[in-house]
């Protein structure tokens, strides 16, 4: 198929995107370009240990320590810092974050993963059969954040048309509650370039079962990485950057990514009910209209997620996901 031709503001942003590449290859980087001292907004790309790579508003990268008070600093963190010379610094203020992707550590207490993520990509493929369950955690922890979805049913090629078409037919009722739902392959192409688009100006995550195609997704989104995971090794002096921490990743033509194993595989934690009702977006409208304050939304009278059903509102499948949902994390 043609590519798509493209406007004036995505030919821009592409400009502005290549110039940014440039700089970021430019063998200056470890130079100082400026004796300017003051400080200034940055953005942490990575964390390693108690220090970070942060990216300056000049485009380029500084090796960071933090001040203590600012606790644990995650990828995709904007903060105020100042350099100290010889493309260092000191990480002085954490700016307020937008949205926050966290996970239990080992002793249950949420500790943050990243910051400033804007859209959740949730991957599905024929293969591994997706479960509508699974797509439902990952919406609800997205609705739970704050941040916009975006469902990708990928490995559409293994299908015939006709088997695609049935195949995606499954999750229509997504889209029908506001979820968007882009087939494609993780080839180069006019899908590629579709995915392209929705994640211009973003900051996204890739989530999804094992093999659905992360990888193979962000390996063609970001043909570059390699260049950049080697000027995050200069930065950072490390030699060697570990792409098992949460990274941040320029992305051609525009926006940007934050990849890493535990981003890949970020999962719900225990909910209360009240967070699970409000993960299924639509129950809104009905949720104060239940005759019992406490109502489960089973068999009780008067309930009004119920009658939403009956009356094809909220579809059947999203109503059993809830109580199956109710029973796996909500808990005592
Ligand atoms: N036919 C086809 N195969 C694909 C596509 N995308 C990925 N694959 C294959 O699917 C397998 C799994 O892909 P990965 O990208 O490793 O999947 P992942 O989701 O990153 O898996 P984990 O790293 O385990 O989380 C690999 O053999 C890929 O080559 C696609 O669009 N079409
Ligand atoms: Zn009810």
């Amino acid at each position: 198929m043609p590519r798509r031709a493209l406007s004036k503001q995505q030919a821009r942003r592409i400009n502005a995107a290549h110039e940014r590449r440039q700089q970021l290859e430019a063998p200056s980087i470890n130079a100082m370009a400026t004796d300017d001292l003051t400080p200034q907004r940055g953005q942490v790309i990575v964390r390693y240990g108690a220090e970070c790579a942060v990216m300056a508003i000049n485009q380029q990268l500084y090796h960071c320590t933090s001040r203590q008070h600012l606790g644990h600093l995650v990828c995709g963190d904007e903060v105020i810092w100042q350099p100290t010379g010889n493309n260092s610094g000191v990480i002085t203020a954490l700016l307020p974050r937008h949205t926050v992707l966290s996970r239990p550590d080992y002793s249950g207490r949420d500790k943050p993963l990243a910051a400033n993520v804007t859209l959740m990509v949730i991957v599905i493929a024929p293969e591994p059969l997706p479960s509508n369950s699974l797509i439902d955690q990952y919406l609800i922890a997205a609705e739970l954040i704050g941040v916009a979805t975006l469902i990708v049913c990928n490995k559409i090629d293994l299908l015939t048309t006709a088997a695609a078409t049935e195949f995606i037919s499954q999750f229509d009722y997504y889209p029908a509650i506001g979820y968007a739902l882009l087939p494609m392959s993780a080839v180069p192409g006019a899908e590629l370039t579709m995915l392209m688009a929705h994640l211009q100006s973003q900051t996204a995550i890739f989530v999804g079962q094992s093999g659905v195609g992360k990888s193979s997704l962000i390996a063609a989104l970001l043909p570059d990485q390699a260049v950049q995971i080697g000027q995050l090794s200069a930065a950072t002096g490390l030699g060697r950057h570990t792409t098992s921490a949460a990274t941040y990743y320029y992305l051609p033509t525009g926006g940007g990514l934050i990849d890493s194993p535990g981003v890949r595989s970020f999962r719900l934690k225990h909910l209360t009910l009240n967070e699970l009702e409000r993960g299924f977006r639509e129950f809104a409208p009905y949720l104060q209209q239940c005759r019992f304050n406490d109502c489960q939304h089973r068999s009780e009278p008067g309930c009004a997620i119920n009658a939403a059903v009956t009356a094809g509102q909220i579809n059947p499948q999203r109503l059993s996901s809830f109580h199956s949902l109710v029973n796996q994390y909500c808990t005592g």
